[in-house]
């Protein structure tokens, strides 16, 4: 039977620091994909808080709260949900992206790849292990904003079955075309489908541009979006992932005997 899959990307103005009012929004925003047939959702990166970096130690005490309302939500709509929160254990506060799958948590994934350059590494401590994770909407592999910056990890994920890259971000200006073209790369390059979910709007000095995307593993653009907050559709065709691999086949052709030892 052809598999096909009703994706959306949640993107909003996240407000710093105002865990209730993000969350009002992002339920709001998951009942109107819901409407339109969504069964996979991707909210943005620490998008209950935005980098609101000196509040985050109290401000992560309130993530337990917010996953157990997304829960009650991803159960009564019967969908996946991913977007990543601060989340805080012992002393240590992660960038952690969740995946809720009609109301269980089926994985977590910690940001590996701390962006450095905005001083990330010095709020928060970096996560250790990749996921890809098996769900009603098919086999998910889970990265965040800057991690797409590094192409070993996607090419591990692919290799271990994700069929759809799911990456919540919040990428500011004047970086518009590295995100797109990167995205672009990471889909064709490992034959998937992805759901991008970028912020929108100016937190202090930063200015995000939305621009989320969904891309199929041949690299078409099926949805983006514009600087301000939407929501973006596509339905994903797996049979067109499974005839591209077998037309081109990157997968058995690689080398890395030559070039590496990715698993
Ligand atoms: O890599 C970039 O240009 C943006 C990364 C970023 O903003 C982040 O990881 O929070």
């Amino acid at each position: 039977m052809n598999r096909k899959l009703n994706a959306a990307s949640i993107q909003f103005n996240i407000s710093l620091g105002d865990v209730d009012t993000n969350l009002k929004k992002a339920l709001s925003a998951i009942d109107r994909t819901r409407d339109r047939g969504a069964e996979l959702a991707v909210l943005p990166e620490m998008w209950s808080t935005g980098y609101d970096y000196k509040n985050l130690p109290r401000l992560a005490l309130e993530t337990p709260r917010v996953i157990e309302v997304l829960q009650k939500k991803s159960a009564e709509q019967k969908m996946v949900l991913v977007g990543s929160l601060p989340e805080s254990e012992n002393g240590h506060i992660y960038n952690a992206a969740y995946v809720i799958d009609q109301g269980e948590i089926k994985g977590t994934y910690r940001k590996l790849h701390l962006f450095s350059t905005m001083g990330e590494d010095r709020f928060l401590s970096a996560g250790d292990k990749t996921l890809v994770v098996p769900t009603s909407a098919g086999r998910l592999g889970i990265a965040i904003c800057y991690d797409l910056r590094f192409p070993e990890l996607f090419r591990k994920m692919a290799l271990e079955g994700a069929e759809i890259l799911c990456l919540p971000a919040e990428w500011p200006k004047p970086r518009q075309e590295h995100w797109r073209t990167l995205l672009r790369a990471r889909a064709i390059e490992n034959q998937q489908f992805v759901v991008a979910t970028n912020c929108c709007g100016v937190q202090g000095k930063l200015d995000f541009f939305g621009m989320s995307l969904i891309i199929s593993p041949w690299g078409e653009i099926l949805a983006e979006g514009e600087e301000k907050g939407v929501e973006l559709f596509a339905t994903l065709d797996f049979q067109e992932m499974i005839d591209f691999r077998s037309k081109i086949r990157c997968f058995q052709d690689r080398r890395p005997t030559v070039y590496g030892t990715l698993p």
